[in-house]
């Protein structure tokens, strides 16, 4: 779940389940990527642009065992023409505590065709039948 913060940012937690082990005992890193990613990604919401992450700069900064709660916050830094630059924080043992994760991410604003001509043609059907979906990429569509 993510939250609306000050300036264009984010907050959300992530609890690191036993499926998202890397070594014994320890959240994998692809995992704790993922979910910086996702954060990250959900600022582009709040501009109202559709974007792909186009690069992702991640810092291990500590060991993350399973069961913690992350706690992420995400702002972004820089827009630009297309590319939307930003930043991501991820705490252990609470909102204020020691940092755990961080990321830069420059994400890139596409068009709704960048889905439509590269997905799987049968989740593209799908999105494409769901009335919400439609709705929410329409919505992208036309000036808001
Ligand atoms: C009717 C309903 C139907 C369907 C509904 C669907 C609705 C969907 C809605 C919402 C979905 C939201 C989804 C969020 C997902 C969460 C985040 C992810 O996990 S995303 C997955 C991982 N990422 C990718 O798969 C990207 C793969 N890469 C690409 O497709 C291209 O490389 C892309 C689009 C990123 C860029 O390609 P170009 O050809 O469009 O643009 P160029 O001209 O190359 O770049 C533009 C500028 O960006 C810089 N740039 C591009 N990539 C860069 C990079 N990796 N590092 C640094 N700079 C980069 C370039 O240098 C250029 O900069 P200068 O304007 O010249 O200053």
């Amino acid at each position: 779940m993510a939250r609306a913060g000050e300036g264009v940012s984010v907050t959300a937690e992530f609890t690191v389940q036993p499926a998202h082990q890397g070594a014994p005992g320890l959240a994998h890193g692809g995992v704790l990527a993922t979910a910086l990613d996702e954060t990250l990604g959900s600022l582009n919401w709040l501009l109202r642009t559709i974007a792909v992450t186009g690069r992702l700069e991640t810092d291990f900064v500590r060991p993350v065992p399973v069961d913690t709660v992350l706690h992420l916050d995400a702002r972004i830094t820089a827009v630009h023409g297309r590319k939307i630059y930003s930043t991501a924080t991820g705490r252990i043992g609470g909102p204020e505590g020691p940092v755990a994760v961080r990321a830069d991410a420059l994400f890139i604003e596409v068009k709704v065709d960048h889905f439509i001509d590269n997905g799987r043609p049968a989740e593209i059907r799908a999105a494409m039948s769901d009335p919400d979906q439609v709705r929410r990429a329409r919505a992208f569509e036309v000036n808001p």
